[in-house]
């Protein structure tokens, strides 16, 4: 972990909702997020299945279902005037954000692959196509530890954990700015899960961003500078690392660090709450031991957390 980051702004979400409509139901995914990504910060968003992060990865990218509903703003920077991703137009987004500015190791790489084309074919296509022709595909694929011989198995021929690191490598190939890394450790072994986290962690130290979605909050430990933690669509808290696992001070960032098998592996009592159904206040208050009649409203943040009884102001 470092706590070098620069002080610019990469990425400037601000407000950022999604809802998806269903028959009868909305589905409250994502609700009222801000958060800014710097030059050289890796940025871990945290937390329980189906709490929104792949959702918000998602909007960035313009990768939304025609049921969901967008509003906010995600100004991404860099060279010339900020791109607003929730509002550029495909065109915009498929020629110069999606992999050239903004790269995505997806969730289920298996289902991303083109099936008809072997590792190799992929690699070189998009090095290709990202005017990097003349990038050896071996070399790229060798950073996430494929062998040569690897690139030469389709898709359907490789293990869970090859196809991971297989997206790995072609979201790494164009070189983009800023990687949204959706659960991309899940499927390998020990030593290949730290291999992959430290790579993400050398690209931010060469000045890249990175979003790592994850729910291993041991991954986020090893290399996060920064780490926001979802619960029920909203950030409940977004600090600096070192501070974080030091003492978080939302009361769910709290337990669930408190159910690491290395801390107190105290289960969270209960079940976060179905989208279609949060209620106006806090959404963790029936789960939470401090839970007040204040927690009836949605409390604003401050420093950082989200919540009307923080840990720290009651020790
Ligand atoms: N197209 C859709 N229509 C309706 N609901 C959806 C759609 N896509 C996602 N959702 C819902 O949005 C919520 C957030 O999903 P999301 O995939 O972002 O969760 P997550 O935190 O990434 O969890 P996981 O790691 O298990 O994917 C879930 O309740 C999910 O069912």
């Amino acid at each position: 972990m470092t706590t070098t980051v620069c002080t610019s702004t990469m990425l400037a979400i601000s407000d950022l909702t999604v809802r998806f409509r269903l028959p009868g139901a909305i589905v409250h995914a994502v609700t009222a997020i801000s958060l800014t990504v710097a030059p050289g910060e890796l940025l871990a968003v945290v937390g329980e299945s189906g709490c929104g992060k792949s959702v918000l990865a998602h909007a960035l990218l313009g990768l939304l279902p025609a049921n969901a509903t967008v509003s906010g703003t995600a100004l991404l920077h860099g060279d010339g005037a900020p791109v607003d991703l929730l509002a550029a137009d495909e065109k915009t987004m498929a020629r110069t954000v999606r992999g050239r500015r903004v790269g995505l190791v997806p969730q289920s790489p298996a289902t991303a692959l083109t099936p008809v084309r072997t590792g190799r074919h992929l690699l070189q296509e998009t090095l290709r196509a990202h005017s990097r022709a003349r990038t050896d595909a071996e070399t790229v694929a060798a950073g996430v530890g494929l062998a040569p011989a690897d690139l030469d198995l389709y898709p359907h021929e490789l293990s869970g954990g090859m196809a991971q690191r297989l997206a790995t490598a072609l979201a790494l190939a164009p070189d983009p700015p800023l990687l949204l890394a959706d659960e991309p450790t899940s499927g390998l072994d020990r030593p290949l899960v730290d291999a992959t986290l430290d790579l993400l962690r050398a690209r931010c130290d060469d000045g890249a961003a990175v979003i790592l979605i994850t729910h291993d909050l041991a991954a986020a430990e090893r290399v996060a500078d920064t780490v926001a933690v979802m619960y029920a669509s909203r950030i409940v808290e977004h600090r600096p690392a070192l501070e974080f696992f030091a003492g978080p001070r939302h009361p769910y960032a709290h337990a669930l660090l408190d159910a690491l098998p290395d801390r107190s592996f105290a289960p969270i009592p209960g079940h976060p709450p179905m989208l279609t159904d949060l209620p106006a206040g806090c959404a963790f208050a029936p789960r939470c031991p401090y839970a007040s009649i204040d927690c009836g409203t949605q409390p604003s943040r401050d420093r950082g957390v989200a919540c009307h009884h923080p840990m720290g102001a009651r020790l």
